[in-house]
């Protein structure tokens, strides 16, 4: 068993004893409250013995129960110690001319077999129950929502404090720092005072990403978009977004974005920009870093207000009363799934958005397991999101989107931290949905692949639009360069042969349509032998 006080799996080589956690749950309330209405030292102790026995005989180990009890009970031996002094009764015996009472001594010893009794009975329930099992059972015990909710943010908080300061230490070691040794340097004291400071910075500025993708996922939220609250019902709801989705016509427009400025401070981020997105586009956001591509996806899914012009969402201008609203239609997978994912198991997650949309259970299942299908992860649904790998994280969150049946998805750098297998069927995944009528914008640096997938490509530098339009533009060497792009890989060997500068093949199928192409028109040979030139848009070789 490991030191953690909560389990985030099923533990190995742990009998539970009682196998529905519900159950056990009930038990260990039950035993609980007995315990605290038990008032005499003997039974007490038998119980809190049974309790010993049946942890070991679980298969927990002594270390674990002593390093558990280790915890709470020195808080209770602190304030125990004084009632034998404070009571009155029978001597007992006397220290420093203070005089303990037999009264007090049981009184004691009953205060500490009490609390012996309760830590051996939470540590079965949390070591052999992970987390996420205990929440659920939980709620079916009546516990609010709202407050499982904020425990899980609690530990996911927790989690968050852990990861960053690995990251934080590690980053350190990497450049030399040391914090070994009982006595620190000076140095040392101060970098972990330093350290320290930026970890709660940085666990904050986290943890209120992680609020922004819960709030686009309808959880916190004050009641516009979660119509029960609101008085309409599940139904209604459905209906009237079906009704929004037939009255999408031909030539309707997912986004539009008029004059649109934004800054943060003193900080000009986007400035006066203008495009339009319609319905079933396959759009690429481009440019370098700090163009401003973030702030534009935070626009378009409502999270902010733009501060000059305006932004419209299936005809709809955003404000502040209808966002979440709007935010339902369009769902935003953002760059770093840490970020996104806050729920102790894959399936909870992704059931997250649905759940908070006020969805009939079986309806919650059915659109889990078909948006981990997708993704390749139904595998993976009971596992804990925070031991997935990066990529794998991704597919995740990318399934709390798809869950949520939005029109149009902006994904934030999709294909970074994917394996070669993962971004080709990430890539079939957005043709897959594409084909089934949703808009997609993709954030990213990719140009390969927004050659390849995109129809229409936006092309942002210091927060200005410098151009819209086909794929074409990705051809411009004026343009790329000005993008701090460069040329499609697959372009760059045209570029160096005569008489083939002017192919623009986006995908290896059409590259080699003309390379065929080439050769019969006997260019094969002659393109083969003149000798390549460095041509503007390509990276020097
Ligand atoms: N929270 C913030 N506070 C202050 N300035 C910010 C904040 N977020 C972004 N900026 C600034 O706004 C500008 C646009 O940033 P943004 O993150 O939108 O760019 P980006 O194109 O997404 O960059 P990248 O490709 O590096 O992700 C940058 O100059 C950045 O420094």
């Amino acid at each position: 068993m490991g030191k953690a006080i909560i389990t985030l799996h099923e533990p190995e080589h742990i009998r539970p004893l009682i196998a529905k956690p519900k159950h056990r749950l009930w038990v260990v309330l039950t035993l609980l409250a007995l315990v605290v209405i038990a008032g005499r030292p003997l039974p007490l102790g038998i119980a809190a013995g049974a309790f010993l026995v049946l942890l070991l005989w679980c298969g927990v180990s002594f270390r674990t129960i002593v390093g558990r009890l280790l915890l709470l009970l020195p808080f209770g031996a602190g304030a125990a110690i004084f009632i034998p002094f404070h009571t009155e009764g029978t001597a007992a015996f006397e220290v420093w001319g203070y005089v303990a009472t037999d009264e007090g001594l049981r009184k004691t010893t009953v205060l500490l077999l009490k609390l012996v009794g309760a830590n051996l009975l939470l540590t079965y329930l949390l070591t052999v129950t992970p987390l996420f099992v205990l929440l659920r059972s939980l709620r079916s015990v009546g516990v609010p929502a709202v407050l499982l909710e904020l425990m899980l943010l609690i530990v996911r908080y927790f989690f968050l404090l852990k990861e960053e300061a690995a990251g934080m230490m590690k980053a350190q070691r990497s450049r030399g720092m040391s914090f070994k040794g009982l006595w620190w340097s000076k140095r040392a004291y101060k970098r972990f005072g330093e350290l320290a400071g930026v970890l709660f910075l940085r666990a904050y500025e986290r943890s209120k990403r992680i609020y922004i993708a819960m709030s686009a996922r309808g959880g916190l939220e004050t009641g516009e978009t979660t119509g029960v609250a609101a008085g309409s019902s599940v139904d209604a709801r459905v209906a009237r977004d079906g009704e929004e989705k037939r009255t999408m016509g031909e030539n309707a427009m997912a986004a539009e974005v008029r004059g649109v400025g934004f800054a943060y401070g003193k900080i000009k981020a986007l400035n006066g920009i203008s495009f339009d997105i319609p319905v079933g586009s396959k759009a690429a956001l481009m440019g370098p870093n700090g163009a401003g591509k973030s702030t534009l996806i935070s626009l378009l899914n409502g999270l902010e207000l733009s501060q000059a012009g305006e932004v419209r969402l299936f005809g709809e201008k955003v404000d502040r009363h209808n966002g979440e609203r709007l935010r339902r239609r369009v769902g935003v997978v953002y760059q770093d799934p840490d970020d996104q994912i806050f729920s102790t198991t894959v399936e909870e997650d992704v059931a997250f958005g649905p759940r908070n949309l006020g969805l009939p259970a079986a309806e919650v299942e059915e659109r889990v397991e078909t948006a981990l299908r997708q993704v390749g992860m139904g595998e993976m649904r009971t596992r804990s999101p925070f031991e997935l790998s990066y990529g794998q994280k991704r597919r995740v969150a990318i399934a709390g989107v798809l869950a949520m049946r939005p029109d149009f998805i902006i994904l934030d750098e999709p294909m970074s931290f994917l394996d070669p297998r993962g971004r080709d069927e990430l890539q079939a995944l957005l043709e897959d949905m594409q084909r089934q009528g949703l808009t997609i914008l993709i954030a990213t640096h990719d140009v390969d692949f927004a050659a390849e997938w995109a129809d229409r490509i936006l092309l942002l530098k210091d927060g200005k639009l410098l151009a819209s339009g086909t794929t074409e533009l990705l051809f411009d060497d004026a343009l790329i360069e000005q993008a701090s792009l460069h040329l499609p890989r697959l372009a760059r060997p045209f570029r160096m042969l005569s008489g083939a500068e002017g192919y623009r093949p986006r995908s290896v199928k059409e590259a080699a349509q003309l390379i065929w192409k080439l050769v019969r028109m006997g260019g094969g040979a002659e393109a083969a032998e003149s000798k390549p030139r460095q041509t503007k848009g390509m990276p020097p070789s």
